[in-house]
């Protein structure tokens, strides 16, 4: 209950609640505690008598486990407190898997197991816990997340608990599209909504209002996993899958603590990924995530038949299933929150965290300090330049013009270069976030001869046979431009050798499809395009090179309004 005295807004919490709050668009406030007993927002303790900035549009809960005086500098429109909350059944979780981590440090450690280091009885427990949670959406997974990795790093065991983001359009650190994994240092906070899960990967030291993480990062380019893109989807998987593994074998520390997965809300479809030549399967790519990442322990929030299928399902696989209640307090988010919250994330690689509103200047005390902003930085790049891809998309010539009663077969994940001199196609880069990839002399493909410059399409037959056929110069493939001199600066900086050598392969895509999932190194925005000149007009997160010249596009755009 709120109560105003002296111009001070104090909120009384009674043991065990929680103080709800969805910020407005112009809504920014700060919260301190000015009570003995601490509390919690997602199991991070606010500071003691510090003011902890809540900025506008986020929607999330202050949590009190015994009786608490909260100080607050405005009262949200929109707040309440309530009793029913799920945070004694994140703790039960959360004691499971701590338990699991000591055990299984302990076996890391060739410590004595006096028998207590055994799963079913039988299996020793030689790693930490990996814990998937599933959904639908708006039911609270990254929230569910955050506060199991939070409580993990608050519990003074030195955890270095994995974070893999499955869900592109809930972004762990990194811009909507991304895959990602993550080795959080310090428990994550909560002040805003461009990080559900942490900062980017840090080019400025850390801060209280971000969390250090250093984060992998992988391109889908797309806000959800769909069939048609499946095969790029499970290659990305495997990668980040691959990236534990390697980060595991180096620290022993990791392996013990282990990995939490937050997913896309699409998983919950059972046909999602179902391939016409399996059309019986059911849950695929969850199947996939949880054997790529030996998952133990499902976490389904909410969903009654969603439990009891998947426990159809994955028990025989050994894997834990468990139904955690939805928090009362989860907030739908529609269409237009979502664009928000994904803006905000992409400006936030770009700009650095949100700053300190100036209204804050007033309030006496301390307060957790901001991070410093990024400088961003915009330079003009040519066509030729920069090579841009896109994954699994088809771009070659129409199926009206192979021979009459067959059909194409192009690889699903096949690298298609964006023709800049088609009109449509630049039209679609405006606006596009790209995701830098690093390139390396293995990754190219050998230049074949003139009479063989074509591309390899299969043809399957009616009689379902396969045969290799050949057809030459493939529509809308590359537009054969030489490239410019003197493209400026950035050009010249970025360009080197790679310049001269996408001129060179300008029919064809020169770079092999592992290229497609392979780790990001960062990411720019096409913010402009100057069809005279042939350039792009692009934004970096910070000035100097291009730490490399190829870039793969999605369906990911952003137009800064702010
Ligand atoms: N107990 C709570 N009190 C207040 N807000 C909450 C609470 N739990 C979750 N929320 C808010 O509800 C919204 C939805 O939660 P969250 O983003 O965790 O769900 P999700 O299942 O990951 O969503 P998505 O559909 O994006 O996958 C978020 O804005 C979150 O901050």
């Amino acid at each position: 209950m709120a109560e105003t005295s002296n111009q001070q807004i104090f909120i009384d919490l009674e043991p065990g609640s929680e103080w709800r709050f969805e910020l407005e668009a112009d809504e920014n406030i700060a919260a301190r505690v000015q009570s003995p007993n601490p509390v919690f927002i997602n199991s991070d303790e606010l500071p003691p008598v510090t003011w902890y900035p809540l900025l506008r549009h986020l929607k999330s809960s202050i949590y009190a486990p015994s009786y608490a005086k909260l100080e607050v500098s405005a009262l949200p429109i929109s707040q309440y407190t309530s009793t029913s909350t799920t945070q004694p059944q994140l703790v039960a979780l959360h004691l499971a898997l701590e338990r699991q981590r000591i055990l299984a440090k302990r076996h890391i450690s060739g410590g004595p197991s006096n028998g207590q280091g055994y799963s079913n009885g039988t299996q020793p427990i030689t790693r930490g816990p990996r814990v998937m949670v599933l959904g639908p959406p708006s039911s609270g997974k990254t929230t569910v997340v955050k506060n199991l990795i939070n409580m993990a790093l608050s519990s003074g065991m030195g955890w270095s608990v994995g974070v893999a983001g499955l869900d592109p359009a809930s972004p762990a650190n990194l811009i909507p599209g991304s895959l990602s994994l993550s080795t959080p240092s310090d428990p994550l906070p909560t002040h805003h909504l461009a990080h559900p899960l942490g900062s980017p990967p840090g080019s400025v030291p850390s801060s209280s209002t971000s969390a250090d993480v250093s984060t992998l990062g992988w391109w889908f380019g797309h806000l959800e996993p769909t069939t048609r893109g499946t095969d790029v989807w499970r290659k990305l998987v495997t990668s980040v899958g691959e990236a534990w593994t390697k980060r595991c074998d180096k620290d022993v520390n990791a392996l013990a603590s282990g990995l939490i997965v937050d997913t896309s809300s699409a998983f919950i479809n059972p046909m999602l990924g179902t391939r016409k030549d399996d059309p019986k399967a059911r849950y695929s790519l969850v199947a996939q995530a949880i054997d790529t990442f030996s998952i133990d322990t499902l976490v389904v929030i909410g969903h009654e038949k969603l439990t009891i299928d998947l426990e159809r399902l994955l028990s025989p696989r050994g894997v834990r299933v468990i139904r955690f209640p939805k928090s009362p307090g989860a907030v739908d988010l529609d269409d237009a929150a979502r664009e928000i919250a994904h803006a905000q994330q992409v400006r936030a690689y770009f700009y650095g965290e949100p700053s300190i509103p100036r209204e804050f200047e007033k309030l006496m005390g301390r307060m957790t300090v901001a991070e410093a902003g990024f400088s961003p930085y915009s330079f003009q790049i040519g066509w030729d330049t920069l090579t841009v891809l896109r994954v699994g998309e088809e771009n070659a010539a129409p199926s009206t013009a192979l021979p009459l009663g067959s059909s194409r077969i192009l690889s699903p994940t096949r690298l298609t270069r964006v023709d800049p001199s088609g009109p449509a196609h630049v039209t679609r880069l405006l606006n596009t976030v790209l995701a830098i990839v690093a390139i390396d002399k293995q990754d190219r493909i050998p230049k074949i001869k003139p009479e063989a410059t074509t591309d390899n399409i299969k043809i399957e037959t009616q009689s379902t046979e396969a045969v290799d056929v050949k057809i030459e110069n493939p529509v809308d493939n590359e537009d054969g431009q030489p490239a410019e001199e003197g493209e400026g600066e950035q050009e010249e900086e970025a360009g080197d050798a790679q310049e001269q050598e996408d001129a060179e392969d300008e029919d064809e895509v020169p770079y092999i499809e592992e290229v497609g999932w392979r780790e990001v190194l960062g990411f720019i925005v096409i913010t402009g395009i100057d069809h005279q000149k042939k350039k792009y007009t692009v934004l970096a997160p910070s000035p100097g090179r291009l730490p490399s010249t190829v870039a793969l596009a999605g369906s990911i755009e952003w137009v800064d309004t702010e």
